[in-house]
């Protein structure tokens, strides 16, 4: 299932946080959203899973908006792995990823077998099965950043959509994280992620959208988009992509 954009605006007081977005993810795809600190990344996301209420455009999901869809029917639809506050109840790394189930069983009903089998495909992809019996609170940072990917893979949604994903996390588990993202994809998911490091965003993504004061600048293939000007004129760096790699020399 496709997701797609159109027209969004986001105004928070006088200010437009996300200015006029058109943008779209299909099923098999990688779209990386890079863009500075305070472009609107994360706040474009969260309008996606109806956290926040643009004052213009739409979010379409399939051939449905996504306010038309029931909430339960959209969770199960589109997932998210989001940049949370610590945890403050007392829960397993299990009971916390069993979470991504409760949209399709409801809070009262038991889990059923297939809801156990996602939980533990996502524990274990996640790379948490010697964590599982855990409290959350207990977690390091990069293990905490785990269990919210986790969360979001137990729900085998449609459309995958994580806020900085990499963050807190080791070299390795960065790019077990990203390796397990392409696989889902060429599973046929969509996958839509905020990324700060532009090395891995060329080696991972099949396109990038580039956010810079919540317009997008250039969306397309890694090689095209990040040309010389647009790293120094958007992220102040010098740099280019050599053979499928970027470089970065320094700041401009
Ligand atoms: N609730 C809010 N009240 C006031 N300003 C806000 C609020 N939420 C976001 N902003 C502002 O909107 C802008 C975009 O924030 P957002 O978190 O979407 O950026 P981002 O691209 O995800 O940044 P980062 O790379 O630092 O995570 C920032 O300037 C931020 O300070």
């Amino acid at each position: 299932m496709s997701l797609r954009v159109e027209g969004l605006r986001v105004r928070i007081g006088n200010r437009a946080i996300v200015d006029g977005v058109d943008l779209g993810v299909v099923p098999g795809e990688v779209l990386g959203l890079v863009g500075p600190n305070g472009s609107g990344k994360t706040t474009l996301l969260r309008t996606l899973y109806r956290a926040i209420t643009p004052v213009a455009g739409s979010v379409h999901l399939g051939q449905s908006t996504v306010d038309e869809y029931p909430r339960r029917e959209l969770a199960r639809r589109l997932s998210a792995s989001t940049q949370e506050p610590e945890h403050a109840a007392s829960l397993t790394v299990s009971e916390v990823v069993e979470q991504g189930r409760v949209c399709h069983r409801g809070w009262l009903e038991p889990m059923r077998a297939e809801d156990t089998e996602a939980v533990d495909e996502a524990v274990r992809s996640a790379g948490l099965a010697e964590l599982r019996d855990r409290d959350v609170r207990t977690l390091s940072g990069g293990e905490r950043q785990r269990v919210s990917i986790a969360r979001a893979l137990a729900v085998r949604p449609e459309v995958l959509v994580l806020d900085e994903p990499t963050n807190h996390l080791d070299l390795r588990h960065q790019l077990g994280v990203l390796g397990l993202l392409r696989e889902l994809a060429a599973d046929g998911l969509a996958v839509l992620l905020t990324l700060h490091d532009l090395r891995l965003a060329v080696s991972y993504c099949d396109r990038l959208a580039v956010l810079d004061a919540g317009k997008v600048v250039a969306v397309g293939p890694p090689a095209e988009v990040l040309d010389e000007k647009l790293l120094a004129d958007v992220f102040g760096v010098r740099g280019r992509i050599r053979e499928s790699t970027l470089d970065i020399m320094g700041p401009v």
